[in-house]
């Protein structure tokens, strides 16, 4: 820069300049910071996800995580909403089914699906063979409920088998999020304590938001210690473990 220019120049005239420059920068640091990162999702088109690491959970349920293309990317998937993947069975025809994702956008790098997996089960066949280095092709995101944090004073959760994931998606996302006081009741009912998916997960929002999340498991075949509910949902068990109706109390299942 011409610095005999500078000179000539009133000091007040450029100490405001200065002030202006630092001004704008601090204004592009905010906004390029608190703007919230793309997803990766294509609503139109399914895209390739490499499965990274595969952990067995039970004899027929696993966790499979996906990479994102690069460790900050996000998935992008809207609270509520569901994904598309599309796989072969095991006579080597497409099948295309929903799941939903147990991360949140608040995890970067990666996905993940935990999938339950049915001896008969078209999709099922094609997680049973899925091994690490292999692409997931998916589309998304899908499905008309969106949750927005407040929308309700509490929410009444009615869950059986693998419809726990879209309910553990919206309670971790509501009781992770400190300025969201909704309270979370949950019934989940399986078969048998092993079928129980995501318990060390449940457990943990549990006990560590002990004042907005309750959970009643129900089991068909208990084990013979057991303090929950026993057999098929009831009406009873509605009564005494979820919120009553209300204007202000969503009721999923
Ligand atoms: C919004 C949404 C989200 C979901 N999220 C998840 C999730 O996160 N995790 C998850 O595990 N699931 C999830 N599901 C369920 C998932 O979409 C599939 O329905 C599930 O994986 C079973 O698909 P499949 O093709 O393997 O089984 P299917 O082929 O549809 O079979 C379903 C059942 O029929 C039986 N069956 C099939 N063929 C035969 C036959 N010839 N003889 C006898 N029995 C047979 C199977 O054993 C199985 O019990 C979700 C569903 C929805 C709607």
């Amino acid at each position: 820069m011409d610095l005999e220019f500078l000179q000539t120049v009133d000091p007040q005239i450029l100490v405001g300049v200065a002030v202006a420059v630092v001004a704008i920068a601090i204004g592009a640091i905010f906004l390029f910071s608190s703007k919230k990162p793309r997803g990766v999702l294509d609503p139109e088109n399914f895209r390739d996800f490499k499965l990274v690491k595969r952990t067995q959970l039970s004899h027929n349920v696993a966790k499979f995580t996906f990479a994102l293309p690069t460790p900050t990317s996000v998935l992008g998937l809207p609270i509520g909403q569901h994904i598309s993947c599309r796989g072969k069975d095991s006579q080597g025809e497409e099948v295309i089914k929903p799941y939903t994702p147990t991360t949140l956008d608040s995890d970067v790098g990666s996905f993940e699906l935990v999938i339950k997996m049915y001896p008969q089960g078209r999709m099922s066949h094609h997680f049973r063979e899925m091994r690490v280095g292999e692409s997931l092709a998916v589309k998304g995101p899908k499905g008309r409920f969106r949750y927005q944090p407040g929308q309700v004073r509490a929410f009444g959760m009615l869950a059986g088998g693998s419809g726990i994931t879209p309910m553990f998606q919206v309670a971790r996302a509501i009781l992770e999020n400190p300025k969201d006081q909704t309270k979370v009741h949950l019934i989940y009912a399986n078969v048998t304590h092993d079928d129980i998916l995501l318990k060390e997960e449940l457990e943990g929002l549990a006990s560590r938001y002990p004042d907005s999340f309750k959970i009643y498991y129900v089991l068909n075949q208990p084990p013979e210690v057991w303090n929950g509910g026993v057999g098929f949902v009831s009406k009873e068990m509605i009564q005494t473990h979820l919120p009553a109706p209300a204007a202000d109390i969503q009721a999923d299942s």
